[in-house]
């Protein structure tokens, strides 16, 4: 399959995903009958969510605290618990059988997971048409729209932020042999602290957008964000063989092809975690491009580099954090355990050599020309944020059905780094004859073993050259508005 093939199935797969995930939601508030309580509780008796939610009556639904490809997320009152939980309400109706075992497997690594940082599952409810994940709830809501809000985070925030993630990965990875797979701004939620407003806050010239955090105080938070809880493991897996309970004992006798994959895919969230960190730092996602063609070859080639003037106030230490994380050898990238003892995560105020790696393209000339594998390209040159800024008073940039946003191309981003993560290695040995490039590799994403129902679709896909449908619409894009709206008081 050549790679202009692959990538095609991959942008149809992209539209269809986005199109099943807007007739699902219309059918389902048509199906669910109404709208919900708004009614906060007064009493501690049950009441009237039978009609809407049957199966729920021992909760007061208020809220909707966000949305998935299936389900709603409500906040609610639990009349049992006597607090507010998260109630994930997942239309199971719309869903086939594959995709129901997709949330029971869900739910079975959820209830294997006990850690401060990640959303605890509370119970687990199956009625006729429904499933209900009762989840701690993060009253804060997305990180993602906390980036939005404050434009980028000061490096400490960003610290206190990424910890936190990483700690949750280091559970998943260490204590019970899951890779997440799905770690991303959206996914980071977290409950709120007090914000304690600056005195005499001013912007940095570069940034007049840039919303005062506050006061950070240690070990507590800042910009009202307090402690982080990772959510939805939809896209989890357990890479442990199930017949022991730690990996060590194992890997001496597994096949490479199991060593490998246990490796290769933890690394997938370290990938993930820097793709994080950099949004953070800057306000932009690393990987970034109106067409999705080009950005998904940019993440394949881990082609990214810290944009000038965006970066130039950001310490070195925290670039090269950065940069061992956004390396694409999954063997030479950063494991959680090389992560923790970073300098900058340890919060060593400066490093005290030069950073001993780069990635393979931040450290070339801005004025390059060259176009050759591994040398930096002209479309490089483009500013992102310049570029999408400058896009929104264009009138042509209203025109995308299918990446919308740039929360999307994020997405894209990804999925693109999750189905490719094995590329260079595990199934290059396995499989020599299989999966050379980028395209091959997006239509076998983990065959066989992916979460039903959250895996990457690529059921309906076929051949496309709708080149033009997949442009980016930025005006649409609530990070990139935020960098170019003029600056509101909090
Ligand atoms: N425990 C929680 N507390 C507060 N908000 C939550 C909680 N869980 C989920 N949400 C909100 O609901 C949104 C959707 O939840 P979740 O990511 O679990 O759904 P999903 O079906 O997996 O979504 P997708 O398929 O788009 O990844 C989250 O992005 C978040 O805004």
């Amino acid at each position: 399959m050549s790679i202009l093939t692959g990538f095609r199935k991959f942008i149809k797969s992209v539209k269809s995903s986005k199109e099943r995930r807007k007739g699902s939601k219309t059918s389902g508030s048509e199906k669910s009958g109404g709208t919900v309580s708004q009614q906060s509780h007064k009493t501690n008796e049950p009441s009237s969510n039978s009609t809407e939610f049957p199966g729920l009556e021992r909760f007061q639904v208020k809220e909707k605290l966000g949305d998935g490809a299936y389900s709603k997320v409500y906040k609610a009152y639990s009349f049992d618990l006597q607090e507010d939980v998260a109630v994930k309400v997942i239309r199971k109706y719309e869903m086939n059988s594959k995709q129901k075992s997709g949330v029971h497997k869900e739910v079975n690594i959820m209830r294997r997971i006990h850690h401060k940082n990640i959303v605890s599952l509370l119970d687990f409810i199956e009625v006729k048409d429904f499933f209900y994940l009762i989840l701690e709830l993060a009253e804060g809501g997305e990180i993602f729209h906390k980036i939005v809000h404050f434009t980028y985070f000061s490096e400490e925030l960003a610290r206190h932020v990424i910890i936190q993630i990483a700690e949750a990965i280091q559970h998943l990875h260490d204590v019970c042999g899951i890779v997440h797979r799905d770690i991303k701004p959206e996914n980071v939620l977290f409950k709120p602290t007090n914000y304690h407003p600056s005195e005499n806050y001013q912007a940095p010239p570069l940034d007049p957008n840039k919303r005062d955090e506050g006061a950070f105080i240690p070990r507590v938070g800042g910009g009202g964000i307090g402690k982080i809880m990772i959510g939805d493991f939809g896209f989890s897996k357990v890479v442990w063989n199930t017949k022991t309970s730690t990996p060590c004992g194992t890997v001496g006798y597994a096949a490479p092809e199991i060593v490998n994959d246990e490796l290769y895919s933890k690394n997938v969230d370290m990938w993930a975690l820097g793709c994080v960190l950099h949004t953070m730092l800057c306000g932009f996602p690393p990987f970034f491009d109106d067409n999705v063609r080009v950005l998904a070859s940019k993440v394949v080639r881990g082609e990214f580099e810290f944009l000038s003037p965006w970066w130039d106030n950001i310490s070195e230490s925290a670039k090269d954090l950065v940069a061992h994380l956004l390396t694409v050898d999954p063997r030479e990238r950063y494991d959680i355990h090389q992560f923790f003892q970073h300098p900058w995560i340890r919060g060593e105020p400066k490093m005290l050599s030069v950073p001993s790696h780069k990635p393979k393209f931040y450290t070339r000339s801005i004025d390059s020309t060259s176009s050759s594998p591994g040398r930096m390209t002209s479309d490089l040159k483009e500013r992102p944020r310049r570029t999408m800024i400058s896009r929104l008073s264009s009138a042509s940039m209203h025109k995308s059905p299918s990446i919308t946003t740039l929360s999307d191309a994020m997405m894209v981003a990804y999925d693109v780094r999750r189905s490719n993560f094995p590329m260079s290695h595990a199934h290059k040995k396995s499989k020599p004859s299989r999966a050379n490039s980028v395209a091959e590799l997006i239509v076998e994403e983990d065959s066989g073993d992916e979460q039903a129902g959250n895996s990457f679709p690529f059921s309906d896909i076929s051949n496309s050259d709708d080149r033009d449908s997949f442009q980016l619409d930025l005006a649409q894009s609530s990070l990139i508005s935020r960098r170019s709206a003029r600056r509101r008081p909090m």
